[in-house]
């Protein structure tokens, strides 16, 4: 292969580094496709909650997205906070006949609100029919009434004992995608979504970043990367 696959993500910045663009490119770099971002929002965030939000105009939003479609073909789109029921629509006009993973992004961990009642509408009449997947955790499903389909796949927490699990979310959709991207069928990706988010949340279940909920570990590996390497 020459060329990795490409993957973009559509979603908002997380000034924390755990969730949102930081965790879906470090995670797309993990797994090898190459990522782009449109950001739709900047978020005032770290590991104690979510100070501000700063949502992106709608044109600089819709540019970025031209600029990512034309140029660079992307096989697969992730996204995540969409910040508004007008980005909502945009990107499934937009995004609509390729591989399409939805992270309803409606609540933060902290319980912050990140999409409005009018944004869960604009999911649930125009994105969620055109995904290939969406990955709601129960609240986000229960405010989008409950959508019915296979390609509903509804995120929990899983065996793995950590307060460190912000982003895992993000993280979980990026790895879904990726997989995808990689030529993986929908069964077979989201079970090593899972198993991939399993790991990185063990990596990651010692660190004491920051005084709240840590970021879940992205690139990072349990094996240092110098270990094995001559001096
Ligand atoms: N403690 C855990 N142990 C193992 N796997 C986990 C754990 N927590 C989450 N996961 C994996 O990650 C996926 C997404 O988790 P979850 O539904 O909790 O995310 P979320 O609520 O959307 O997160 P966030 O809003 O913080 O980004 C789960 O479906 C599961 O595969
Ligand atoms: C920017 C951003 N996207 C998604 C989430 C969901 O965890 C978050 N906390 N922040």
């Amino acid at each position: 292969m020459v060329n990795p696959p490409v993957v973009v993500t559509i979603a908002g910045s997380d000034s924390g580094g755990a969730a949102g663009i930081a965790a879906d490119l470090t995670t797309f770099a993990a797994l090898g496709v190459h990522g782009a971002c449109v950001v739709t929002a900047v978020t005032a965030q770290d590991t104690t909650g979510v100070r501000a939000v700063h949502p992106v105009p709608l044109e600089v939003v819709a540019a970025q997205l031209d600029a990512v479609l034309e140029d660079l073909d992307p096989i697969a789109v992730k996204t995540g906070m969409l910040a508004g029921p007008d980005v909502v629509r945009l990107v499934a006009r937009r995004c609509a006949g390729r591989i399409l993973v939805v992270d309803p992004v409606l609540v933060a961990t902290s319980g912050a609100v990140l999409g409005s009642a009018a944004v869960a509408a604009a999911y649930r009449e125009h994105l969620l029919p055109v995904a290939t997947v969406a990955t709601p955790n129960e609240d986000e499903f229960e405010a989008l009434g409950r959508p019915s389909g296979a390609n509903v796949l509804v995120t929990r927490g899983g065996d793995i004992e950590t307060d460190n699990d912000h982003g895992t979310g993000c993280t979980h959709s990026s790895a879904l995608a990726s997989y995808l991207a990689l030529g993986d069928d929908l069964a077979t990706a989201a079970a090593r979504a899972d198993a991939f988010v399993a790991r990185q949340l063990h990596v990651s279940r010692n660190w004491t970043l920051g005084r709240g909920r840590g970021p879940v570990a992205h690139v990072h590996t349990s094996v240092p990367p110098t270990q094995g390497v001559p001096a």
